[in-house]
């Protein structure tokens, strides 16, 4: 996972490092100038320069493009293996300014550590050939002393022991950083899991508190809140509004002859017929067992009667009732509307529940609306 995350940085990286490296190298052809004159051997040097230069321009543009480093290793080692045989070839070229070589040594190693990041193993190599590579050279072709050799052998230890320790340290810190971030990845994503998971509870929790499970009309509770709220809204407003609770009649003929299943589709149906029959704005409850309540703002007790009374066709008319032959469904509705500013909704449902009581009373299937109201007519 590291490697894939950094190998773009890794592949631009290497692409930067190698045209600085290509156009320094380049520019020592100053020095060659300085060293050899013009002649046969600075042609040389030119002509090796160049052909460095031009390679490891194309190697950095072949990297930038498709350089992948945990794939192809060998691209990001082949321009490293350039330099360093350039650098060794050098010596016989010009072999008096050994000197001025060790320090461009010493130099292209650390640069070889510092400068090409995550490629530990290739830069070691590489470092190893060119310091090799460059005593060799200096042994046979520059002539040097076996003390000077000694001594250039044990600055390039020490330079390879800073540099590979120094780039060991770099990759490991950079490999814990990343561990660490991508722990803080896994836990954020789970804290965003856990988060939409409670969230979904939250809602599934709401709405088994706010809905009742068998019609999904608003539960006693709910609808409570929200007919208050409609009621205040009335009150404040000096707008009509009218309450009605319908009770299905004989239900218990329905359980006891059809089956509980059967009770069940006939609440289910009823409460449908509400949903489809009053407007988006009324508010429909279950208030018990088979008793259902309507908060509808706007309307006056005797719009609220006609209303009810559409209602009580429709239920009559229902499909489920091929389900109950035998059976004639009928409801019963008691009507309420508010008649000063002080009458809260508790009142208006008592008042409803009596209308309803007269009316199962009076012989079940009729509208009653409230004696508050019709007095007040
Ligand atoms: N299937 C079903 N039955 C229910 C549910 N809740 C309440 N009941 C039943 O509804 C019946 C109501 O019976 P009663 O209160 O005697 O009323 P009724 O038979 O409708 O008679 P009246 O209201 O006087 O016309 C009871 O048998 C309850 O068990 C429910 O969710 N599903």
């Amino acid at each position: 996972m590291y490697r894939r995350e950094v190998a773009p940085r890794v592949r631009r990286e290497s692409c930067v490092t190698l045209i600085v490296a290509a156009l320094v190298f380049g520019m020592f052809a100053i020095s060659d100038y300085h060293f050899v004159g013009l002649g046969p051997a600075l042609y040389l040097l030119l002509a090796m320069r160049l052909v460095v230069v031009v390679s490891c321009l194309v190697l950095a543009f072949v990297i930038g493009r498709v350089g992948d480093y945990s794939r192809r290793m060998w691209l990001h080692a082949l321009p490293l293996w350039i330099l360093a045989t350039a650098i060794i070839l050098i010596v016989p070229l010009r072999p008096e300014s050994l000197p001025t070589q060790v320090t461009a040594v010493v130099v292209a190693t650390m640069a070889f550590y510092l400068l090409i990041p995550n490629l530990l193993p290739v830069v070691a190599t590489a470092s190893l050939y060119l310091n090799l590579g460059f005593l060799a050279a200096a042994v046979m072709a520059a002539d040097t002393p076996a003390v000077v050799v000694l001594r250039i052998s044990l600055l390039l230890i020490m330079t390879n022991a800073v540099g590979f320790f120094a780039l060991l340290r770099l990759e490991t810190l950079q490999r814990r950083q990343f561990a660490l971030l991508e722990e803080e990845r896994v836990q954020n994503r789970q804290l965003v899991e856990e988060i939409a998971h409670r969230k979904s509870l939250e809602a599934q929790l709401r709405s088994v508190a706010e809905q009742d499970g068998l019609t999904g009309l608003d539960a006693r509770g709910h609808f409570m809140e929200r007919a208050r709220e409609l009621l205040q809204r009335a009150q404040f407003d000096r707008s009509p509004f009218s309450l009605f609770m319908i009770d299905v009649d004989h239900f218990k003929a329905i359980n006891d002859n059809w089956g509980h299943g059967q009770g069940d589709s006939v609440l289910k149906a009823i409460a449908e017929t509400c949903k489809a029959s009053l407007r988006p704005q009324d508010v429909i409850g279950r208030f018990g067992g088979e008793e259902f309540i309507v908060a509808l703002p706007d309307t006056h007790p005797k719009d609220a009667q006609m209303v009810a009374e559409r209602l009580q066709q429709k239920v009559s008319e229902l499909a489920v009732m091929e389900a109950i032959p035998d059976h004639r469904l009928t409801v019963t509705i008691g009507i309420a509307g508010v008649l000063d500013e002080a009458t809260d909704l508790d009142a208006l449902i008592h008042q409803a529940d009596q209308a309803l009581y007269a009316g199962k009373h009076g012989g079940r299937n009729r509208v009653v609306v409230s004696q508050e109201v019709e007095g007040e007519a």
